[in-house]
């Protein structure tokens, strides 16, 4: 990932499926419009105090300890030699809004534990971890979901609402650097695994396309904001949810990488005012891959060709995020878009 502020463009090469619209930087009045800008997500209460900040880094050191002596225990548990049970790791990554760095405050953290081959999804993680969690002081509102398309575990610690995901990798141990965006990573992974990776492997990605991450996520605030305002922010509910509204902005971003937030968010009106759906928002071209995973593709999937407003991830298996978009929350979307483009052009 590239560091806040500083850019993924550092040898100037295009990132995007087509070259940017626009190379225009900002004027000054640009400059003075974003600060406003800013000031006003800032009144608006969409930044977390620094306190807060904290409080969620300590949960997720704590988080990470435990699910390291988690490992250690079902290691010994199974009767593993000692030199793999102190090798025995698990590792917590964050993926979703706070991982972005566009989350409110109170927001809940996103968060996927990765283990070894020998830590299974029910007795391991929903049973020992669960039992775990559910003996100390600081978890309380613990809920496991095993069933669910992406099985998860929901529940709070020391106040902050954590959703925690499982990947049982091929490996024996996890190294504490590993890298989850290689594509080696999901061999012989079950299905499950697979989407559960995917939500920390999405994230990554849209990090590194987009030019300048800093303009990106005041971008994003503002947009995740003004959609919520304007009643469009629900997946469940047909309209676009978080991961959509980061594609969106993201790719405006690359057809104008040189632009500051004020720029950005009435380019985003621009653009999807004249967005021809359902050609697909896409970061980067749709990969095969070598595993035979099922990806996005209309040509070859019958179902793939009903959606109306394909906007498709960018780590492979890519899919589309918007499946459930409809044609009458495709046109109130539309119609809000172009109300912001008419106040924008005011
Ligand atoms: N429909 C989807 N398709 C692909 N990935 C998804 C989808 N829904 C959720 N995800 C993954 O799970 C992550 C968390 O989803 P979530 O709905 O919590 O969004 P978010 O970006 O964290 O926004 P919010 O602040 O509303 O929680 C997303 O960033 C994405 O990686
Ligand atoms: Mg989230």
């Amino acid at each position: 990932m590239g560091t806040p502020g500083l850019g993924n463009r550092g040898s100037g090469q295009r990132l995007g499926i087509t070259e940017p619209i626009s190379l225009s930087g900002p004027t000054e009045y640009d400059v003075i419009k974003t600060s406003e800008l800013e000031k006003f997500l800032q009144d608006a209460g969409l930044y977390e105090s620094q306190e807060d900040a904290v409080n969620r880094e300590e949960v997720l050191g704590r988080l990470d300890q435990i699910v390291k002596k988690w490992a250690k225990s079902i290691s010994r548990a199974k009767g593993l030699n000692e030199q793999l049970v102190q090798e025995a790791n698990a590792k917590i990554f964050t993926f979703g809004s706070y991982r972005l760095g566009v989350h409110g405050p109170g927001a809940d953290i996103d968060t996927l534990c990765v283990g070894p081959r020998h830590a299974t999804r029910e007795e391991d993680f929903f049973g020992e971890l669960h039992r775990m969690l559910s003996e100390m002081s600081e978890v309380s509102e613990l809920h496991p979901v095993p069933d669910a398309h992406v099985p998860v575990l929901k529940f709070k610690f020391s106040g902050v609402s954590i959703d925690l995901l499982y990947a049982k990798l091929s490996l024996w141990v996890i190294p504490e650097d590993l890298d989850i965006s290689q594509d080696s990573i999901l061999q012989n992974a079950d299905d499950q695994t697979v989407r559960s990776l995917n939500g920390c492997r999405v994230t990554d990605q849209i990090l590194r396309l987009v030019p300048n991450i800093q303009n990106f996520r005041t971008t994003l605030r503002c947009m995740r904001f003004w959609a919520k305002r304007r009643g469009v922010y629900s997946n469940v509910a047909g309209f676009l949810g978080g991961i959509n509204w980061a594609l969106l902005v993201a790719r405006i971003c690359q057809l104008y990488p040189n632009a500051l937030p004020n720029m950005l968010v009435s380019r985003f009106f621009m653009v999807y005012t004249q967005w021809r759906w359902p050609n697909p928002v896409m970061l980067c071209n749709i990969e095969e891959g070598s595993l035979g995973l099922q990806i996005w593709d209309p040509r070859r999937n019958p179902k793939d060709r009903y959606h109306l407003m394909p906007i498709i991830t960018p780590a492979y298996p890519c899919m589309n995020s918007s499946y459930n978009v409809s044609a009458s929350t495709l046109r109130i979307m539309f119609e809000e878009f172009q109300r912001g483009n008419d106040i924008c052009e005011v």
